[in-house]
């Protein structure tokens, strides 16, 4: 007889802004508990999963008093005496329980939280660590390649520059602590940089540098400068990743730069940043177009040079039949990974499944809005998702999933390496 869930707690916690956000606790009968928090974006998609939001005064529409008492009160009673393995079966009675199609009745927060600490609670009930019981009979994969912001700009920076996260990705490291490594090597350099040009202003949302800059190319530059400066080889030992985010500075294939407020079409846009990739060792460029501009996105993609991954994160808000769609289109060659866009672990694994039947890569990711919860990394390993993303390389909500992936870099059967070189399109050596 499975062990059944005897009681699920919402709880009013913060996130890494300031924000409240939910925290679930489920125990069993066993006595087993599992807990999660849902994180919270904010260069948010228009397909993702709404959170229940509320409050005045200060907090107006940032509290979630009432998505916790939606897992008190509903939640709690529809789950109480249920197997707490049936991830599946609980995963699609929220879903018919919230009977919105968005989440936003009971909140996309609620849900979240509740299903992953769902997982949790069957990984402590079965006695597993959490990737291993997500891994069920198969294989864990290796630990995820780390894609680390070292500079914030965007929705996360007040704007200041257009691009959101310039990140670096050790694509030439031998294993997961070896890129951690270099990484940090690259954010200190980083840091004396800025420091010496008097440009440092500070942190953005994920922890990377919010420099004062005056364009996106500077901003470039500067990464670039911090690689070498570090002694890593840029391109073959370092390679640079860009969020551009492009659906916070555009609708309807217009797009408005922030440092001069000139409009540029989706051709203006497209040629630009077809441009950096010419110029800088990009190995990685997410959301270069808006989500509602997949034609260009679709032409953007076939343009990029070989090799270089276009990765959809508005653009398919971790969406299986969305996935498969843009996938048709040939917009974009990877899908990201985040939970709460979706709402629900089990809708998380089908559009995993959905991006790598298709062909696709996949990045399993963190939001601005962060807490110490760590069940991404646990999805990495136990989903054999290839790469992580979790903001900057400070910040404790971001190096409890940097440490917790070193913890499981001891345990993860397949050892510590990464997947070979040519398992990865920017392979460059
Ligand atoms: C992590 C990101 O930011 P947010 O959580 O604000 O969507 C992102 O855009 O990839
Ligand atoms: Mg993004």
């Amino acid at each position: 007889m499975s062990d059944t869930i005897d009681a699920v707690i919402g709880r009013r916690v913060w996130d890494s802004r300031g924000r409240p956000t939910v925290e679930v606790e489920i125990r069993t009968t066993s006595g087993a508990m599992g807990r999660a928090i849902a994180p919270a974006g904010a260069s948010t998609g228009s397909g993702e999963a709404l959170d229940r939001r509320d409050g005045g005064s200060a907090f107006a529409g940032l509290d979630v008093r009432g998505a916790v008492a939606s897992v008190n009160g509903e939640i709690a009673e529809a789950l109480k005496g249920r197997p707490v393995d049936d991830q599946a079966g609980i995963d699609r009675g929220l879903v018919e329980l919230d009977g919105t199609g968005d989440k936003s009745r009971l909140g996309g927060n609620a849900i979240i939280a509740t299903s992953m600490a769902l997982a949790h609670a069957a990984a402590a009930s079965a006695g597993l660590p959490l990737w291993r019981h997500l891994a069920g009979e198969g294989e864990p994969g290796p630990l995820p390649l780390p894609e680390i912001q070292i500079l914030g700009g965007g929705a996360h920076a007040a704007r200041r520059v257009d691009v959101q996260d310039f990140m670096v990705i050790a694509v030439g490291a031998p294993d997961y602590p070896t890129a951690l490594d270099w990484t940090a090597d690259v954010y200190r350099a980083a840091g004396r940089i800025l420091a010496d040009a008097g440009k440092l202003q500070g942190v953005a949302d994920e922890g990377g540098f919010w420099p004062a800059f005056d364009s996106n190319e500077e901003a470039l530059d500067c990464l670039l400068r911090a690689i070498e400066a570090s002694g890593h080889a840029p391109g073959d030992d370092v390679a640079i990743a860009l969020d551009i985010a492009a659906s916070d500075f555009g609708t309807g294939g217009r797009y408005t730069l922030a440092r001069d407020g000139r409009e540029i079409d989706s051709d203006g846009l497209s040629e630009m940043l077809l441009g950096w990739l010419a110029k800088y060792p990009v190995v990685s460029i997410e959301d270069p177009l808006g989500e509602d501009d997949e034609e260009a996105f679709a032409r953007f993609t076939k343009a990029a040079p070989a090799g270089v991954q276009v990765v959809g994160d508005d653009l398919v808000t971790t969406n299986a039949p969305r996935i498969a769609q843009c996938a048709a289109l040939g917009a974009g060659n990877t899908a990201l990974i985040k939970p709460n866009q979706i709402g629900t672990l089990s809708e998380t694994h089908e559009a995993l499944e959905t991006a790598l039947a298709k062909g696709w890569g996949a990045i399993v990711s963190a939001r601005s809005g962060e807490t110490e919860d760590v069940t991404i990394v646990h999805l990495g390993v136990g989903w054999g998702i290839p790469q992580l993303k979790v903001g900057s390389f400070t910040r404790s909500e971001r190096m409890a999933k940097w440490n917790e992936g070193l913890r499981l870099a001891e345990q993860v059967p397949t050892g510590t390496a990464l997947p070979p070189r040519t398992a990865y399109p920017w392979g460059r050596k």
